[in-house]
């Protein structure tokens, strides 16, 4: 919760003036049964109109400033509630943004969304609630209670009695519904992540005609929330009119005591009425304390679950005698690096030792799972290496600034990701100033030219949310001019061809060697042909490096590389390389 009340220290002045409107609402709420007792007992009793007017008058303008102090406090604390929302969302956005691969995994992406939306919620509501009622209802209870003795102590048992009724009622409630605000909470997550994932992959629930199983899987979790959502209502809805009833039968009992303190001559009939009046008031307290008591742990639900996204700290930071890879010249050297991802149990990386030059492609090749994906989300550190050290330049990269390594880096991965907006909106994603020109030389390196002058609107064309408006191929060149645009020193391609037909692929390569070839290029790649004129083929197996070597060399010299070949080169494919 200490993560959430910072975010509340800048409005502390606005809270001030919202506590100085309450403490004036209630003070002006308090006085108002005092001139009503007195128009009763001295105005119309004694029937002097003059004193009629003038307090009721007084009692005019008091009511007015209940107004004006309701609807201040009412305004201030909503902004405070609303301005603070906002800035715990960014907050949570930026802490989010920050988190490495390892953080991300921890929480849910449904349940980050639901966190930030309706957790925030959640805490905004209570935040106008708590931030009205936590002074409002102490200071009018207290007030009311000396003035209810005041007025009559003969009559002061009936209130007790009231207050006790609404304190077993409020005590049911809450031991009946707060358990299961916390279900609540997690069900909504539930309902997100069924929700998102089946969205996110509607075409295979279709082709494997399974939309009857992920209904029922979402009418189940539905259904779950339903139930919950029904037993909170009921539960509140039993409240109010249990509430209503104790305030009618405690009426009643006030009427019944005080008419025959009236008849005693003990009482005033005016005092009577302002003792009524301060009852409820009293009985309001009450249930806004006790509404408190429930609003509050709910807010606190949410607040934890915000707190502990906040409180994650990003795992891969900056050094804090990190250094600038200003202009670097690119050299990636691998140094007996190890790599275990956090919570496996095994290394998906072991000893691994290579270096990089520029102007020279390395290529990575290697069955499926071998860590190829894995060796190239080091060099950006999305995950920090376990053991060993990868340096640019001779530095280690965990000294150097986050911004800067990956300023120098043209990172395409495995699965082309685009933004919704257009073409040219998602190129200029590397380089927000890119004149038409350099979008269209980075294009014509990535062979992506042709289908752009296809399209209607050319660069203006729209992209769909995901890229889902573009063919795999056509996202993955669209990824490879993105890269080129940012005019990086190194470039990773975690199988960036493979939805590419072999003349693209090739056609390429060509380019990318002719235009940008003094980069360092780092290729991972199933497919041989992608990779047989790199200068530097790195084998793979089972997270080890099983052969460094050149095209020929490997054939030669590397059963595994020999083996990938065979099955993907022809013999006359194979002969020219050298191994017939
Ligand atoms: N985020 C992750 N957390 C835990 N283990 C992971 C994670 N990502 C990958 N792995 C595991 O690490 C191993 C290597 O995966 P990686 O994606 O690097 O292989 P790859 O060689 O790129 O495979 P492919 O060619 O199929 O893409 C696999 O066994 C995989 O299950």
């Amino acid at each position: 919760m200490k993560e959430m009340l910072k975010y509340y220290k800048p409005y502390i002045p606005i809270i001030l003036l919202i506590i100085a409107a309450l403490f004036g609402q209630a003070m002006c709420e308090l006085a108002l049964p005092g001139y009503m007792s007195d128009i009763i007992n001295f105005g119309i009793i004694k029937s002097d109109m003059s004193y009629i007017y003038k307090t009721g008058a007084i009692m005019l303008l008091v009511a007015l400033a209940v107004v004006i102090c309701t609807g201040l406090a009412g305004l201030f604390s909503a902004r405070v509630a609303a301005k603070s929302s906002r800035d715990i969302r960014s907050a949570l956005f930026r802490r989010v943004t920050a988190f490495s691969a390892a953080e991300l995994e921890r929480f849910s992406t449904a349940s980050l969304i639901t966190r930030s939306t309706n957790d925030v919620q959640m805490v905004q509501q209570s935040t106008v609630m708590i931030l009205r009622l936590a002074c409002f209802a102490p200071i009018m209870g207290i007030g009311a209670v000396i003035k209810a003795l005041r007025t009559s102590v003969p009559l002061s048992w009936t209130i007790a009695l009231a207050v006790l009724a609404i304190l077993l009622i409020m005590a049911l409630a809450f031991f009946l519904v707060m358990p299961k605000f916390k279900v609540l909470q997690s069900k909504l997550d539930r309902i997100n992540l069924i929700m998102g994932e089946r969205l996110s992959g509607l075409l295979v629930v279709r082709a494997f005609t399974m939309e009857p199983y992920e209904e029922d899987r979402f009418d189940e979790a539905n259904l779950e929330l339903k139930k919950i959502n029904i037993f909170v209502n009921r539960a509140m809805s039993f409240l109010m009119p249990a509430l209503m009833l104790v305030m009618n039968l405690s009426s009643i009992l006030i009427v019944w005591v005080g008419s025959k303190l009236i008849d005693a001559q003990n009482l005033l009939v005016g005092d009577m009425l302002a003792f009524m009046q301060y009852a409820m008031q009293i009985i309001i307290s009450f249930l806004f304390i006790t509404m408190m008591f429930i609003m509050i742990p709910r807010a606190v639900v949410s607040g934890q679950r915000i707190g502990a996204v906040l409180k994650v700290e990003p795992s891969i930071n900056d050094a804090p005698d990190c250094v600038e890879a200003d202009s670097p010249a690119g050299k990636i050297e691998f140094r007996d690096v190890s790599f275990a991802y956090p919570d496996a149990e095994e290394k998906t990386l072991s000893h691994i030792s290579f270096t990089a030059n520029p102007g020279e492609t390395t290529a990575i090749i290697g069955g499926t799972g071998s860590g190829k994906s894995s060796l190239i989300s080091l060099i950006p550190r999305f995950y920090d290496v376990t053991e060993g050290e990868i340096l640019l330049d001779g530095t280690d990269i965990r000294r150097i600034s986050q911004k800067s390594l990956r300023q120098a880096i043209g990172y395409v991965p495995q699965k082309g990701m685009l933004f919704s907006g257009t073409i040219a909106s998602n190129l200029r994603y590397a380089k927000e100033d890119a004149s038409s020109a350099e979008m269209r030389d980075a294009a014509e390196i990535a062979q992506a030219m042709d289908f752009i002058r296809e399209k209607p609107e050319g660069f203006e064309e729209p992209v769909a949310q995901g890229g889902t408006t573009v063919s795999g191929g056509q996202k993955q060149r669209l990824s490879i001019a993105r890269a080129l645009l940012k005019n990086p020193k190194i470039y990773l391609f975690d199988d960036s061809f493979s939805a590419l037909d072999f003349k693209t692929d090739a056609a390429l390569r060509k380019a990318l060697k002719e235009k940008v070839g003094n980069s360092t290029f780092i290729i991972v790649a199933q497919r041989i042909n992608t990779i047989m004129d790199a200068d530097k083929i790195i084998v793979l197996d089972e997270g080890q490096i099983a052969g460094i070597g050149t095209h020929s060399q490997l054939l030669k010299e590397c059963s595994v590389y020999r083996e990938i070949a065979s099955s993907q080169l022809s013999e006359e494919e194979l002969g020219k390389g050298g191994l017939a």
